[in-house]
């Protein structure tokens, strides 16, 4: 991509509760990229998201590819909960970091990270356009019957509660992957996105009908520490006769539930090696993670009518034969079959042929989709 004859370089920073990942690109070329992981937690020697952004700003100087080098043209933010004011790439000013700071409440484990990257590199390059690309803007498009929770309209308006759903760069780069696998823009395709977080959702010609998280990162998908749903009752309960405060009950369905939960172990990797132990408490979790899964997929089916493509991504989506073959088994009736080799193998489409649903696996690319919608709204821009 070139603008007035130069190549774009773009620096994406991806923030997370407890990571950042940071990409660099040339046009649509990765140069370099890298994660600092573990950010905060006990023994960790990155303290907080200013440390973490430290050792990203050291690595990046490390090879020649420096924050403050003459040749960026943008850096481009993640930024995971847009509200209902944010549902296209936007260029960050004081007024945009202040709304996203309004909207920590509604995503308290990933926004302040957020803010943290963008507050960090605006001070190191303010002679920079940075943008922020909202996990919530691909979902805007759902209709008022899939982001309505049913609640008192008055109070859900006045304190912003609805559906909004979350890794939406993810399900775009994916659905939009799966699309020109097909060869048809307006096919409808299930995007699974299993990572540590993890979110289905239902896409139509490129539009987003469904999508499994909510108001919160924490609605849909048994994750790794998050539950995913859950009777609303189970948490009042847990008030009331369990004893428990708002900070704890937070703590437990987001940072000790899911996988690690059930099991005590969050990495679905060493879930699978104690599946292959017959461990009775891995088999569970196991079960309830593909469970759920699979009444997203029978779910979202029903939502689109008609399905073309399945696609898995992230890296459980991307890595595990086991999740993808168990979800899915004995769903030929509705025209949804895998193949064992071809799951085995685990690139591109693995369902056999002829079947009427295709299932692929689709490695995601949040950070390219970010450095592509950064550079789109350029133009549009003042540039230095
Ligand atoms: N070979 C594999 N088999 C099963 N799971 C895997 C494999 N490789 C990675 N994973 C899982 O992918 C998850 C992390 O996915 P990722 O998309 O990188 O997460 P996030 O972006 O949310 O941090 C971990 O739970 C890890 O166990
Ligand atoms: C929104 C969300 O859950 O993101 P992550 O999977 O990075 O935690
Ligand atoms: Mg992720």
């Amino acid at each position: 991509m070139t603008v007035a004859g130069k190549t774009e370089r773009v620096l994406v920073l991806n923030s997370g509760s407890s990571s950042v990942k940071y990409a660099l690109f040339i046009g649509e070329e990765r140069l370099a990229s890298g994660i600092v992981e573990r950010i905060g937690e006990p023994g960790s020697p990155v303290a907080d998201h200013e440390a973490a952004l430290d050792i990203v700003a050291g690595e990046l100087a490390d090879r020649n590819l420096g924050i403050d080098s003459p040749e960026l043209t943008a850096i481009g933010h993640r930024v995971v909960h847009g509200g209902t004011d944010f549902t296209e790439p936007t260029l960050i000013t004081d007024e945009v970091t202040a709304k996203i700071e309004e909207l920590v409440p509604l995503a308290p484990l990933h926004n302040p990270g957020n803010l943290a990257g963008i507050e960090v590199t605006r001070r190191l390059r303010p002679d920079l356009p940075q943008v922020a690309v909202f996990d919530t803007a691909f979902h805007s498009t759902i209709s008022p019957a899939a982001a309505t929770y049913a609640i008192d309209r008055k109070l859900a308006e006045r304190l912003r509660i609805r559906r909004y759903g979350f890794h939406g760069t993810s399900h775009a780069y994916v659905s939009r992957e799966a699309a020109a696998l097909v060869g048809r823009p307006g096919c409808n395709v299930i995007v699974l996105h299993l990572g540590n977080g993890a979110s289905a959702s239902a896409v139509s010609g490129g539009r987003c009908l469904e999508t499994s998280m909510g108001m919160t990162p924490l609605e849909g998908l048994v994750m790794g520490t998050r539950s995913g749903d859950l009777d609303p009752g189970v948490l009042l309960y847990l008030a009331r006769t369990g004893g428990m405060s708002f900070d704890e009950i937070d703590t437990l369905v987001n940072r000790e539930s899911g996988m690690r939960g059930l099991c005590g172990e969050n990495d679905m990797r060493t879930v699978q090696e104690r599946l292959a132990a017959k461990d009775p408490d891995a088999e569970l979790a196991f079960s309830v993670y593909c469970h759920r899964l699979r009444k997203y997929v029978g779910a979202y089916y029903a939502v689109l009518g008609v399905v073309d493509v399945i696609a898995f991504t992230g890296g459980v989506g991307e890595n595990s034969p086991l999740v993808r073959q168990t979800t899915l088994d004995g769903l030929e009736a509705l025209g949804i079959a895998v193949d064992p080799e071809r799951n085995r193998r685990g690139k591109g489409v693995i369902s056999p042929d002829g079947t009427a649903v295709k299932v692929a696996v689709i490695p995601t690319n949040e950070e390219l989709e970010i450095t592509r919608q950064t550079l789109a709204i350029l133009p549009r821009t003042k540039r230095p």
